[in-house]
């Protein structure tokens, strides 16, 4: 990475903050971050106080503003986006807007410019999506790949996409939530205790992101082999952790949109991928408009592969999941303030 100058859109959210400090801490030459809240770029120009950091306001919406601040850069993380499962859901319109006629918007761009790589942030729950924002997330990376096609292995842009799965502590997110609810003195609420989700601290995510950049083939999708935990196994971790043996759990039951396991790697896409140790990647499917997909070749043995999902995946038990959730400083800091109280 050194030496370059780096775009990362959304860069004032934890994963723009996480992989902008990483960045500047091997050595770029500049960082540029576009995004809309002028408050956190302030904050995060305070707190990091770099000359090499260059804030934009702007939206991914907005053509102009990404042609502007992509002009001359080697490399994009694309990580602006509409996440929120809930809000995708009542406002569906928006998450196509950002995740979808934005990610379009910064891959051109990105061809308009000649920047060397693109890599397009996704998630598990773009794979057979269930609610709006998986949907968005499919549909980006849908368009992410069509340019990947139409532009060809030879290009100057190569265009990547990543996904990966709960984020660790993530603002918002069950941890979190779940510590809050010990520290208050209120019921752990579990929607359904054998539903598992695939538990990637934040630093993993950067790792992925960097692989990409490091590997990509034109449209190559890659995939952490992250391990995934059961709820009934996350809530025992987090109450052994907090020494909380007797504290009240409510089953709540599901939420708007959920689904018992996320996948990551659909059974059709890992039969052109490459396993590559803690990564798969997943190949583009590169056949043009015209292949005889209904005739002569289709995919015989599609029915032969499992998918990678967060049922069939390596899963941690309550020991492991304490393992990793205590491997995070967030999560030890407020342990200690736990027992010190
Ligand atoms: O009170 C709660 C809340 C959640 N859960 C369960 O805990 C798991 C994780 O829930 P999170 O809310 O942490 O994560 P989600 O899988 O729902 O997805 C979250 O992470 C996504 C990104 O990966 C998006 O940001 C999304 O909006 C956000 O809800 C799920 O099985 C959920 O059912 C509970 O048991 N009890």
């Amino acid at each position: 990475m050194k030496a370059k100058r780096i775009l990362v859109t959304g860069g004032t959210g934890s994963f723009g903050k996480k992989v902008v400090a990483s960045l500047l801490q091997e050595g770029v030459e500049e960082v540029r971050i576009l995004s809309r809240d002028e408050g956190k770029q302030d904050l995060m120009r305070g707190r990091m106080a770099d000359p090499r950091l260059k804030f934009h306001i702007g939206d991914v919406r907005d053509r102009d503003s990404v042609e502007r601040v992509a002009r001359g850069v080697d490399a994009i993380f694309h990580a602006a986006a509409l996440k929120q499962v809930p809000s995708c859901e009542f406002f569906p319109i928006e998450a196509v807007r950002t995740n979808v006629l934005g990610s379009e918007n910064v891959v051109r761009a990105a061809m308009n410019h000649k920047v060397k790589s693109v890599v397009c942030l996704s998630t598990d729950k773009a794979v057979a999506p269930v609610n709006a924002m998986g949907m968005s997330k499919a549909l980006m990376e849908k368009v992410a790949r069509a340019a990947a096609r139409e532009l060809g292995q030879d290009a100057d842009t190569t265009i990547a996409c990543v996904r990966y799965g709960n984020v660790l502590y993530s603002r918002g997110s069950v941890v979190p939530l779940f510590i809050d609810q010990i520290k208050r003195g209120k019921p752990i609420t579990v929607t359904e205790p054998t539903m598992t989700r695939f538990l990637m601290p934040l630093e993993d995510s950067v790792a992925l992101v960097k692989f990409a950049i490091e590997h990509a083939n034109q449209g190559d999708l890659f995939v952490h082999k992250a391990k995934a935990s059961t709820i009934a196994d996350l809530v025992e971790a987090v109450k052994q952790i907090f020494d909380v043996p007797d504290h009240p759990v409510d089953v709540i039951g599901w939420r708007h949109g959920e689904k018992l396991y996320e996948t990551l790697a659909s059974a059709q896409e890992l039969l052109d991928s490459e396993d590559m140790g803690d990564y798969y990647r997943l190949r583009l499917d590169d056949r043009d408009l015209n292949y005889a997909s209904f005739f002569s070749e289709g995919d015989e043995d599609r029915a032969e592969r499992e998918e990678f999902n967060s049922h069939n995946c390596d899963r941690l038990d309550v020991e492991g999941t304490k393992q990793l959730l205590l491997s995070l400083p967030e999560v030890r800091e407020e342990v200690e303030a736990w027992q010190a109280r």
